[in-house]
């Protein structure tokens, strides 16, 4: 992109214009604030007074003046990040923010000998702020004004001649960036630095993701911005910008439509370490609370799972011939233990009552003849047993209301007594998905429900993973499937969300009031919810379909964003899980966006990984880096000691970066690789290759290409994966297994 250095004198001139602005949008933001907090607290006092006329008046300006409120005291870093230089437009017509909304230039504002003048300038920031003329100061990053700070390109630049990109920390403008978007145009308008975005790109990373507001590009734009109807879809390769891109799109939509989205929006993400590496970026972008980020091993309530099954193990319990065993399984526990109570005996007028096994099996048939979730049908079985007994009475009426009254005490008589209760508590006792679940554990009982689904090899690997301590990722989506096959009991009725909260927003911006933080707030919420109004998919090629299953339950009426990349897919069967994926989103038209450019690796490494592509996903297309820093990856052979290659290999890597660096391993090397790094600091971590999904270092050792690939079916997606999380630099540790070549290149690894 165009861009030239001007002098240091022009350059500090150019701060110090942009530092006045600034100057001039706090000291607005300060009268703002304190109105804001007059308002608020004149807000709560009406509250207090409960009446629907008093909150019918927290009104439109309230929730903004709140939202402020709020937004302001967060302190953001680079609260102003950008400015765009605009010919006259179009139409000349202003948008709501009072702003020109017109993309394209009026065919007279560029005179014939190629002069222009700048017609109008616009800042961008983190939220809006009007001047007390309601001229804009800062235009809202998601405003439809802002739009051509993100889209113009040299190739289509519209109206923009050139596009800055302000940093500043507190109140301080630090330096300015520059694009010259129209560089044939002369407009006097000097040009300082080499442009955004390759300075933000060049920034030592830390175990937090950056936002990147200020540096969005066109084609991610496009995503971000996309209407909000049905399925938004967004393949693209590695580094493209596609968690990036998915965050800032459930920030733009708050942002376009709060009220709908007080539905919540859920973001789900394949692993706990993802979570915590982006969760810090949608309240750098103002927004808190509506959003829940989940790893898919915790979106069942109650239940965090970090255990890994073995692949062959997980593309059992991911596949949906899980579904029939579950189901066997939900309605066979009843029978548990030994086949259940073998009798039923009851004292009523006076006789003995009794029902033996053989009748207690015909009831218990005709009650599952239902198809309503088995802890619901227990009414009815509870219904059927007093059928039985009564019969067994032998009584008959010819006054059919005689025989009501007498039935009716003949039911609560019984159904109060102990023996009566006990017996149900234990023939149809309401069963919990995790006590199904360790049912399975049980090889003998499994090969009985999983009888002509599953093979006895499979059997057998399945129980004995069920038989170990705590979850795995793969069990949660069954707890789930289990949950909707049992059914719950009915719950105590949760508090109803006042109505006027949800159209204000005041809760959100007010959860003092109830005594909690925003982030309890938000868990609270989170736990309250079972559907959102936007669900976002993050690493969506690697969704089992039991997973897809499970997520899909969450969002039956939902908008959805759809992240993913099939080339780095550690699923095995990908046409199954493409099936499931469908099932979940059913027939809801999907528009589907792709991203090219690779923001992440610089072109040297980006080049490794491509030789991987080609064997993993042949006629794949790998997306284009768009730097290059001319350090090559470090090819090493690992000597006889692995734990001291990998130690020096990630020291030396460590004092070459200022950031980061991630040691990935298979997975079966996890907690040695752990062990292998003490002492050396937190700046390194060490990665199984499946927790590497998602995330980025500024240097990465990958052990073993070899190893990882043969970990499973799926394994050179998922070295293709590790291959992938270097912004800086690369250093690849060869074993034997791997036969590097006379360089250590390995055999993978090479591009012949
Ligand atoms: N427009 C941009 N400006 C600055 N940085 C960007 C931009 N787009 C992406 N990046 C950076 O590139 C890196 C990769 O982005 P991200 O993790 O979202 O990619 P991804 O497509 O999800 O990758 P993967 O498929 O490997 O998970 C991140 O550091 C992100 O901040």
């Amino acid at each position: 992109m165009a861009a030239q250095t001007a002098a240091p004198g022009v350059r500090d001139q150019e701060i110090a214009a942009e530092q006045a602005h600034l100057d001039r949008v706090y000291r607005r933001l300060e009268e703002k604030i304190h109105e804001a907090e007059f308002l608020m607290s004149d807000a709560a006092q009406r509250g207090q007074v409960g009446t629907p006329g008093a909150l019918a008046e927290r009104d439109a300006q309230v929730f903004r003046a709140g939202v402020h409120l709020n937004r302001l005291n967060s302190e953001f870093e680079d609260f102003l990040f950008g400015r765009v230089d605009l010919l006259a437009g179009k139409d000349g017509k202003k948008g709501a923010d009072g702003a020109f909304t017109s993309v394209d230039p009026a065919d007279d504002a560029i005179r014939e000998d190629a002069t222009a003048d700048i017609a109008e300038t616009l800042h961008i920031g983190r939220i809006g702020v009007l001047d007390t003329d309601y001229a804009p100061l800062v235009i809202d990053w998601r405003a439809p004004a802002a739009a051509p700070f993100y889209r113009s390109t040299p190739v289509a630049p519209g109206r923009v001649v050139r596009r800055r990109v302000i940093r500043s920390k507190g109140r301080k403008v630090l330096g300015v960036e520059d694009d010259l978007l129209r560089p044939e145009l002369t407009t006097g308008l000097p040009v300082v630095g080499d442009g955004a975005l390759m300075a933000a790109l060049g920034q030592a990373r830390t175990h937090s993701m950056r936002d990147i507001v200020s540096s969005i590009q066109a084609e991610q734009d496009l995503v971000i911005r996309a209407p909000a109807a049905s399925v938004t879809e967004v393949t693209g390769g590695p580094g493209t910008g596609k968690t990036a891109v998915a965050l800032h799109r459930a920030a733009y939509l708050l942002y376009q439509d709060r009220r709908r989205y007080a539905g919540g929006i859920l973001c789900v993400s394949p692993t706990p370490l993802l979570v915590a590496y982006t969760e810090g970026v949608l309240p750098s972008l103002g927004e808190e609370g509506q959003v829940a980020i989940r790893a898919v091993g915790s979106l069942v309530d109650g239940v965090s799972a970090e255990l890994y099954d073995e692949p062959a193990v997980a593309r059992i319990k991911g596949s949906l011939r899980m579904q029939k065993v579950l189901r066997n399984a939900a309605r066979g526990c009843l029978d548990l233990p030994d086949g259940g109570p073998g009798l039923l005996r009851v004292v009523a007028f006076g006789r003995r009552l009794e029902l033996d096994a053989q009748e207690l099996s015909s009831v218990r048939q005709q009650v599952l003849a239902g198809t309503a979730p088995v802890n619901l049908l227990r009414p009815r079985a509870r219904r059927l047993l007093l059928d039985a007994l009564w019969r067994r009475t032998g009584r008959r009426f010819d006054d059919t209301e005689l025989a009501a009254e007498e039935r009716q005490g003949f039911d609560e008589d019984v159904s109060t007594e102990p023996e009566f209760t006990d017996f149900l508590d234990a023939w149809w006792p309401v069963l919990a998905p995790a006590r199904v679940l360790a049912a399975l554990a049980d090889e003998r009982r499994l090969s009985r429900w999983a009888r002509r689904v599953l093979t006895p090899p499979e059997v057998r690997r399945v129980a004995r993973s069920l038989r170990r301590d705590g979850f795995s990722v793969h069990d949660v989506a069954l707890l789930d499937e289990l949950e909707t096959l049992l059914g719950s009991p009915p719950r105590e009725k949760k508090r109803e969300l006042d109505p006027m909260d949800q159209l204000t927003g005041l809760e959100e911006l007010m959860p003092q009031a109830r005594g909690e933080s925003r982030r309890e707030r938000a868990d609270r919420l989170a736990r309250e919810r079972v559907e959102y109004a936007h669900v976002i998919v993050d690493e969506a090629q690697d969704l089992t379909p039991m997973q897809w299953r499970m997520v899909g339950r969450r969002g039956r009426t939902a908008t959805w964003t759809i992240v993913g990349d099939p080339a780095q897919s550690s699923w095995s069967d990908v046409d199954e899980a493409a099936r499931a994926r469908d099932e979940a989103l059913g027939n809801r038209p999907r528009r589907r966006f792709t991203l090219t450019v690779n923001y992440r690796n610089p072109a040297e490494i980006a080049e490794v990984a491509s030789t991987v592509l080609a064997l993993a996903m042949p006629g794949s297309p790998s997306p284009r880096a768009v730097r290059s820093t001319g350090v090559l990856p470090r090819y090493e052979v690992a000597g006889p000691d692995l734990a001291a290659s990998v130690r020096d290999a990630a020291a030396r890597l460590l004092e070459e970066v200022d950031g980061t660096v991630g040691v990935v391993v298979a997975m079966n090397r996890r907690a040695q690789a752990r062990q292998w790094l003490r002492g050396l600091g937190d700046r390194v971590v060490a990665l199984g290759s499946l927790e590497a999904k998602g995330l980025e270092y500024d240097a990465t050792v990958v052990v073993s290409p070899a190893e990882i690939a043969e970990e499973s079916p799926a394994g050179l997606r998922v070295l293709y994966v590790a291959l992938t999380r270097a912004t800086q630099r690369l250093t690849v540790l060869a074993r034997e297994a791997d036969l590097p070549d006379a360089a250590g290149v390995p055999d993978l690894l090479r591009a012949d």
